[in-house]
């Protein structure tokens, strides 16, 4: 755990694009006080034990319908973090690994901006992107070849939603304070048995703020353009990196500023830094920290 902390500090730096930002300073005390907690915590002698259920994250059409109530008692793991750090991959994979299932909680940001782009609805309109965010039927699909497809309004969107235009446009309206209260409880309601991994921004910090376990994945802003200039490649689209940096960075800092449910780390997050670490690497060092189940 020695880098826990100064990671997040410098992360905020770069994301910011100024070597000393006026926030650093609180953000250094409160990652300094969680790094004295965190040696002397339980949760921390509990590491180095793991559970390996085998199984689906989501169930077949599981959140096509949403279940009313969420279950409070139930586990939960957040891995927040900024765009390309990883959330989604390790999630996905941590969760299968557990047996839990998963919420993407990014998916329904991009399905509401996507749904909004489809009704020409003006992103400056706040009343309009809320009855948007109350209306959109959002759902999630796990198919045979393991991949998620997001089923926005009873059509696939999934290839739609992952552009970096449906990113930007889902972090606009993600600013807007009505839009986030009316996804507060369609996210919470993925809270079921045996457990759920919800990755975001503000997982940890407003939608399940007594989660048990919680992880904040960061990566150099660089290895993150990096990452997702390979997997644009891989797909067949052709992108300059150095605007895929620019881009990030500019989500980034507007999920960092603004107002309501800012990106950050929760205060008793574990924070994760993934530059020049593998996927396997990493969701090793998730699942360390949850416990095996006990049966
Ligand atoms: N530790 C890692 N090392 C190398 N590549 C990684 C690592 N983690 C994720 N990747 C790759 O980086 C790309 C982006 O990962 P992913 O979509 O999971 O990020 P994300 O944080 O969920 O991004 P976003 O917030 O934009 O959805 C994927 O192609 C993924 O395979
Ligand atoms: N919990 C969340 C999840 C997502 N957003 C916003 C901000 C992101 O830039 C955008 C897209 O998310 P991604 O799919 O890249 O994880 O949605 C948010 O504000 N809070």
């Amino acid at each position: 755990m020695g880098n826990l902390g100064d990671n997040a500090v410098e992360w905020m730096g770069m994301t910011l694009g100024i070597k000393q930002p006026a926030i650093l300073p609180s953000f250094l005390c409160a990652f300094k006080w969680l790094r004295a907690a965190w040696s002397r915590s339980a949760f921390r002698r509990s590491i180095g034990v793991r559970g390996y259920n085998e199984g689906p994250a989501v169930e077949p059409e599981s959140t096509m319908s949403e279940p009313a109530a969420p279950v409070p008692s139930v586990d939960v793991l957040t891995i927040d973090g900024p765009s390309g750090s990883g959330k989604g991959t390790i999630s996905r994979r941590v969760a299968a690994r557990l047996g839990w299932h998963y919420l993407d909680s990014g998916a329904l940001y991009r399905g509401v901006g996507v749904a909004a782009s489809w009704a020409d609805l003006d992103l400056a309109d706040p009343a309009a992107l809320v009855r948007c965010a109350f209306d959109t039927r959002i759902g999630f699909e796990d198919r045979a070849d393991g991949e998620l497809r997001v089923i926005v309004n009873g059509l696939d969107a999934t290839d739609e939603l992952r552009t970096e235009t449906a990113g930007a446009a889902a972090s606009a309206i993600a600013a807007v304070p009505e839009v986030r209260s009316a996804l507060k409880d369609r996210q919470r309601a993925f809270r079921r048995p045996p457990g759920l991994v919800a990755d975001g921004r503000d997982m940890g910090t407003v939608i399940f703020p007594d989660a048990r376990y919680k992880v904040f994945l960061t990566a150099s802003p660089e290895e993150r353009a990096e990452r997702r200039y390979k997997q644009l490649k891989d797909k067949g689209v052709s992108v300059i990196l150095d605007d895929l940096l620019r881009e990030i960075l500019a989500r980034d800092a507007r999920d960092a500023n603004r107002a309501v449910a800012p990106l950050r780390p929760a205060d008793d997050a574990v924070c994760i830094d993934t530059t020049g670490l593998g996927i396997d690497a990493v969701v090793e060092r998730v699942l360390a920290l949850v416990p095996a189940p006990r049966s």
